[in-house]
């Protein structure tokens, strides 16, 4: 997820190549960034954080609470944390950092890799309209942003966050679909991942209901609403529902 927010914040403008500094003890990981951006790189979280006035974390959340404490001497509170791990609190990150340090939470997801982002951000105490801003322009320039009070958060890391996995499993068992009636894989896969863009970016456009959507393409007696009852006895409705339950519940345990 990091290496897809430089990336997209390289290829908007609003960040240049020597404006970051990225910090990851796997050198092949950095290699591999460094050869795509002529972005600062090194091994040492400590130099990373002397370099940078926004330090965003984008570790595991397993590791966010070591990784701060290894950095903690050197955050002053010039510095603005963010934390993309999903399920670390912003008191977890609050208490790690020195008193005062302004601290915000945000869950983007890997659409941001294209600038066609969903992020969600938190404000910790310490964070105000200033810092709300910084980080409000940083993800904006890599897609959509919300800011909502810390208790939605893990809901929106279950939608959100974890929803371009849900959603590449919909597309690609609808372009099996179409390959097991005789379509090539190829056309398959366009076929489905541009009725899945058109379809979310109509309901974004008109504002509509996506039950009036269905209600227009199900013809009576047609084919759609044949495909729609097979749905409904999969019961797929409440997978996804329970889907996104379930990473949400995984996600208030990823820190321990
Ligand atoms: N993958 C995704 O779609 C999303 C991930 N997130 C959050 O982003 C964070 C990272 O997740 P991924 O990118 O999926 O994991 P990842 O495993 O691909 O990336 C984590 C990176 O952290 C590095 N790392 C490990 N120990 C480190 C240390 N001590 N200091 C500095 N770097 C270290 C690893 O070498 C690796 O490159 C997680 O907290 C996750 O909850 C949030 C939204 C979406
Ligand atoms: O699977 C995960 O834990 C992370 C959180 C949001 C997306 N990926």
């Amino acid at each position: 997820m990091g290496s897809a927010l430089v990336t997209g914040f390289l290829e908007t403008g609003l960040v240049q190549p020597g404006d970051l500094f990225v910090s990851d003890p796997d050198g092949g990981a950095l290699a591999a960034l460094g050869q795509k951006h002529p972005i600062n790189t090194g091994t040492d979280n400590k130099e990373a954080v002397r370099f940078a006035d926004v330090v965003i974390l984008a570790v595991k959340p397993a590791v966010v609470k070591p990784v701060l404490k290894e950095v903690a001497p050197f955050i002053t509170t010039e510095h603005l944390i963010v934390s993309i791990a999903a399920g670390v609190s912003l008191s977890v990150l609050e208490e790690s950092v020195p008193a005062e340090v302004p601290v915000v939470r945000v869950m983007p997801n890997i659409p941001a890799l294209i600038g066609e982002g969903m992020a969600a951000i938190a404000l910790g105490k310490n964070a105000g309209a200033s810092e709300r801003k910084t980080v409000e322009t940083l993800f904006a320039a890599v897609g959509k942003v919300v800011t909502l009070s810390e208790k939605d958060l893990d809901a929106a890391t279950g939608l959100s966050g974890c929803g371009p996995a849900f959603l590449a499993i919909i597309l690609e068992a609808l372009a099996d679909g179409g390959v097991k009636m005789g379509l090539s894989r190829q056309l398959a896969m366009e076929l489905a991942a541009q009725t899945m863009i058109g379809t979310a970016r109509m309901i974004q456009v008109t504002g509509e209901h996506p039950a009036v959507l269905k209600d227009r393409v199900c013809s009576p007696g047609g084919s759609t609403i044949c495909g729609v009852h097979v749905l409904e006895e999969g019961g797929l409705r409440g997978i996804l529902m329970g889907a996104v339950e379930a990473a949400v519940k995984r996600s208030g345990k990823l820190c321990k």
